[in-house]
């Protein structure tokens, strides 16, 4: 059995997955910062300066920290490892096969560090210039041969753990479809998680681990946005149904928007029934319950049932068997909220009921927070908050303390 999983966003945190900001930061410019999703050029030092303290914070309280680049050089110890990574980063149709090849060669006599170094910090056309064919000579200097992963910060998004699954996800934006390879390669490699049962992949239709709460054990919601798409939360469904990891999945339409891009920006669970929620949409959240009507040997052919839409903190309740979900209500002025919402106050990291990590700026949603009886742990993100992510969308669980009593 793995000792591994989570059941639950609040049971207390023992291992978490982050991704200290490093090289692929610094290939952010002006020009190329929207295609690569973040609103500004961060000061890298600055940012892995906040990063250190937030990993340090965890720490305090007794979680073990993994860095997605420390595994990912492990894994790639292995022959097989490495050339399964060469061989899906230069997949890409803008290559030719002279470049290719030439990638190829060079990227297989690279250490596993410096391998890690290229597969997030990317290849830039005139780091390699010279003599390498028609492909190189075409294309502009600055032009990426394997683009960088600033994203790669963001470690919710490409993979969720499911009690004692891991699900690899499939994202939506270009600029962050390669993630996944790393995370498949991964959990299917690392000494640590072999053995690990998979769920999803990067094959199947779009699910973003920011869309993805585990709202109680047996629940989950799933954000349908600008990310996850509603085949994804179908997809996503079957799959839990049929591995008996759920048995409700609330389907939960957000706004199609940069502000709402996934679920854990208007919401996070910060006790057993206490979820912070953004004020301005906290009356017109609404939830599709679905269950499953009928098994079959294969997920595909599962019969689902779907409820009409519902309040969402009504549908979630019911789904979750308690009386209240309580909505934390931070009582902002509708600018207060926006403006504290844009800067990640809702998207919390709980690291036990009633503890939650926040960023220091917002200033009003933590008051609120502690009123309600939550310890708020701040960290400063300045700089990490450029990209549009919080706590939450920082770190994936990897070991929670269950909350089911078997
Ligand atoms: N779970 C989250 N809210 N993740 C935030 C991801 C931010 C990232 N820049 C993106 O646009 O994809």
């Amino acid at each position: 059995m793995s000792t591994h999983g989570a059941d639950s966003e609040v049971g207390t945190l023992q291992t978490v997955m982050l991704h200290r900001p490093g090289n692929e930061l610094k290939r952010l410019t002006p020009r190329n910062n929207d295609r690569l999703l973040f609103d500004g050029i961060p000061w890298v030092a600055r940012a892995q300066e906040e990063h250190d303290a937030f990993a340090q914070q965890l720490r305090e309280r007794g979680v073990e920290v993994l860095y997605l680049t420390d595994l990912l050089t492990e894994t790639l110890a292995s022959d097989d490892a490495r050339n399964h990574a060469i061989t899906t980063a230069l997949a890409g149709l803008h290559l030719g096969d002279t470049l290719r090849s030439y990638l190829a060669r060079f990227l297989r006599e690279a250490s596993p560090e410096e391998l890690t170094d290229y597969l997030t910090a990317g290849i830039r056309n005139d780091e390699v210039r010279g003599g390498h064919g028609i492909v190189t000579s075409l294309l502009a200097s600055d032009d990426f041969l394997i683009d960088p992963l600033p994203n790669l910060l963001f470690t919710r998004d490409s993979s969720v753990w499911v009690r004692d699954r891991v699900a690899v996800t499939s994202l939506a934006m270009p600029a962050r479809t390669r993630e996944t390879q790393l995370t498949e390669l991964i959990y299917t490699e690392h000494p640590r998680f072999r053995g690990t049962r998979k769920i999803h992949g990067w094959h199947h239709e779009h699910v973003e681990g920011g869309d993805v709460l585990l709202m109680a054990p047996g629940v989950i919601a799933v954000g349908v946005g600008e990310r996850t798409t509603p085949a994804g939360v179908e997809r996503f469904a079957r799959q839990v149904f049929h591995a008996d990891l759920a048995r409700t999945v609330l389907a939960v339409p957000i706004a199609q928007e940069r502000a709402t891009m996934h679920l854990d920006t208007v919401c996070t669970m910060v006790d057993t029934d206490k979820i912070v929620m953004y004020p301005n949409v906290a009356d017109s959240l609404q939830a599709y319950a679905v269950t499953l009507a009928d098994r079959a040997e294969d997920d595909r052919d599962l019969v689902l049932q779907v409820a009409d839409a519902e309040p969402f903190l009504v549908a979630a309740a019911k789904a979750m068997e308690i009386d209240t979900l309580h909505q934390i209500d931070t009582g902002l002025d509708p600018v207060t909220a926006e403006r504290e919402q844009w800067d990640d106050g809702n998207n919390t990291l709980a690291v036990a009921p009633r503890v939650a990590v926040a960023y220091e700026r917002n200033v009003e949603t933590n008051a609120r927070l502690e009123e309600a009886g939550i310890e708020v742990v701040r960290i400063s993100g300045s700089e990490l908050g450029s990209g549009r992510g919080g706590p939450r969308c920082m770190s994936c669980p990897i070991s929670r303390a269950p909350l089911t009593v078997d």
